[in-house]
């Protein structure tokens, strides 16, 4: 069984929302989970699963909470080769920059060396008004990531 950290990013507390749904499905699969709302680079095991659950705001930000720990990491540019980690982003397609803020996390992990378990998924809210619904169909594959590779 796995550790997992879900890290939220999140304005109007749907990813939070979704970031607990998960969380209690992981735990009833037997895995050890955290939700973190106000992540510190600091305090994070990096030799771990972080599992993020991020919407995109302003046009194609950062939510407020998330934005410390997206300069920590641009800035200190760990090491993350021990991390696994997977992406979840909440967005609405009638922006230009759909999703941007899950985009940027995967592609600033993937320059860090972290190994991307699955597929990103980017939920459009206009087509899912309950974007745990979207994500708990997602999971039912990405969970298996965690069997193969852990
Ligand atoms: C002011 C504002 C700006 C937004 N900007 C974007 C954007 O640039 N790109 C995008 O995909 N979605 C954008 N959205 C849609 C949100 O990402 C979407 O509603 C999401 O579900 C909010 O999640 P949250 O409740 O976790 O903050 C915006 C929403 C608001 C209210």
């Amino acid at each position: 069984m796995s550790n997992i950290t879900l890290i939220t990013g999140s304005t109007l507390g749907g990813a939070e929302y979704v970031a607990d749904h998960l969380s209690e499905l992981l735990e009833q699969d037997g895995h050890s989970t955290e939700v973190i709302n106000h992540a510190n680079l600091s305090e994070l095991n990096t030799n771990s699963i972080w599992l993020f659950v991020c919407s995109t705001h302003g046009a194609g930000d950062f939510p407020d909470n998330i934005q410390p720990f997206i300069s920590q990491l641009t800035a200190q540019k760990p090491d993350l080769s021990a991390l696994k980690y997977g992406v979840i982003g909440l967005g609405d397609s009638s922006y230009d920059t759909f999703c941007a803020a899950g985009i940027n996390i995967d592609n600033l992990l993937n320059s860090l060396h972290a190994m991307k378990l699955g597929e990103r998924l980017d939920v459009d809210i206009s087509q899912h008004s309950v974007p745990e619904d979207a994500a708990e169909s997602w999971f039912v594959e990405w969970k298996k990531h965690l069997c193969s590779k852990n």
